[in-house]
């Protein structure tokens, strides 16, 4: 496997150097020494091969040195070219996609057969770990159908849900076998458990670190961070407290809605911390957990 780290930059550096990058990560070796982290994957930061490979990596290296890592994947941009490819319209209202059963037999085809797969097989070249499973599998997710706020008003999108129970023992199998769960986020209806109904990434990513009592949950997007007056540059956030977020919630616009929603019930309901961080920075979950200065936006409680 080709490293994605340049040989050249790395054997330019002194033994001094690369010994002082080396125990920078030994306070945090310490620190999360067996803790389960959720890592959501966002279907944005996913469009580069390189990306996707050091993401890959990543998840091995964190296993590697004993923590337990859980991937939850999204994959929005990659069903939008798939449904194009089948001609299906679409479109998004309140940021989550108005899904028809006919949208919907693409999307759990796209998420659990296409993208979820991928990213099995991108971890799994470096040793047998990773594991593909959706929330159908195990009892994993139950969902509950939702509407979105579209101006004040609640409107409609078809089958869409947001989990409201979770069974996380088929996740826990696969950890305590050393494994890598790699997660796909479609869930059975609460009411009708034969249909299955479309769920928010980040939402499914943050209910499932609060159930399997994470230590951290780490939300890859395409973008820096949090911007508390999005698109000004100099408004990047790098640490909100959980009742601050909240009041800065009604303000946020479509995409970031959901993303910091998670990151707040997932503090609201005792994960310690939930960071934002740029996925377009290649090994940004390497830099997130093992350097001092991480990277991105951290939510977290009030008290801390
Ligand atoms: N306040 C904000 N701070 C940061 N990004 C924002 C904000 N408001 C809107 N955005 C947009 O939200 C996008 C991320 O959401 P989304 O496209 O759903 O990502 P993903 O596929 O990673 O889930 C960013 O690329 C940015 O364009
Ligand atoms: C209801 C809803 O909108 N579901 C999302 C599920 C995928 C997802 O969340 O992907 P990202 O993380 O890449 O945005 C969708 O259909 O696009």
């Amino acid at each position: 496997m080709t490293p994605s780290v340049s040989s050249a930059a790395v054997a330019a550096l002194s033994p001094d150097q690369k010994a002082e990058v080396l125990l920078e990560a030994l306070p945090w070796l310490q620190e999360f020494s067996g803790a389960l982290v959720v890592v959501k994957y966002g279907g944005n930061a996913m469009v580069d091969d390189t990306l996707k490979a050091a993401f890959a990596q990543d998840m091995v290296f964190l296993r590697q040195v004993g923590l337990r890592p859980v991937v939850v994947h999204g994959g929005g941009p990659q069903i939008n070219a798939m449904l194009s490819r089948l001609d299906i319209r679409s479109e998004f209202r309140g940021g989550l996609r108005v899904t028809t059963p006919e949208a919907m037999e693409v999307v759990r085809m796209v998420l659990t057969g296409q993208v979820g797969r991928e990213l099995v097989g991108l971890v799994n070249a470096h040793g047998p770990l990773a594991v593909g499973l959706s929330g159908e599998d195990g009892g994993l997710f139950r969902a509950t159908r939702r509407t979105a706020l579209v101006d004040g008003e609640q409107v409609d999108v078809g089958l869409v849900g947001d989990v409201t129970a979770v069974d996380p023992s088929a996740v826990e199998d696969i950890l305590a076998a050393g494994r890598i769960p790699v997660v796909s986020t479609v869930a059975p209806d609460v009411e009708d458990p034969t249909q299955v109904l479309n769920v928010n990434a980040d939402t499914a990513a943050s209910a499932l670190a609060v159930a399997l009592g994470a230590k951290k949950l780490i939300v890859l997007t395409d973008v820096e961070g949090l911007y508390t007056s999005w698109p000004d540059k100099t408004s990047l956030v790098e640490e909100i407290a959980a009742t601050e977020l909240a009041a800065l919630l009604p303000s946020l616009e479509s995409g970031m809605v959901p993303k910091m929603e998670a990151c707040l019930r997932a503090v609201e309901g005792g994960v310690p911390a939930a960071t934002v961080i740029d996925g377009r920075q290649p090994h940004s979950v390497l830099l997130e957990v093992f350097t001092a200065r991480g990277n991105g936006t951290m939510v977290v409680p009030d008290v801390h």
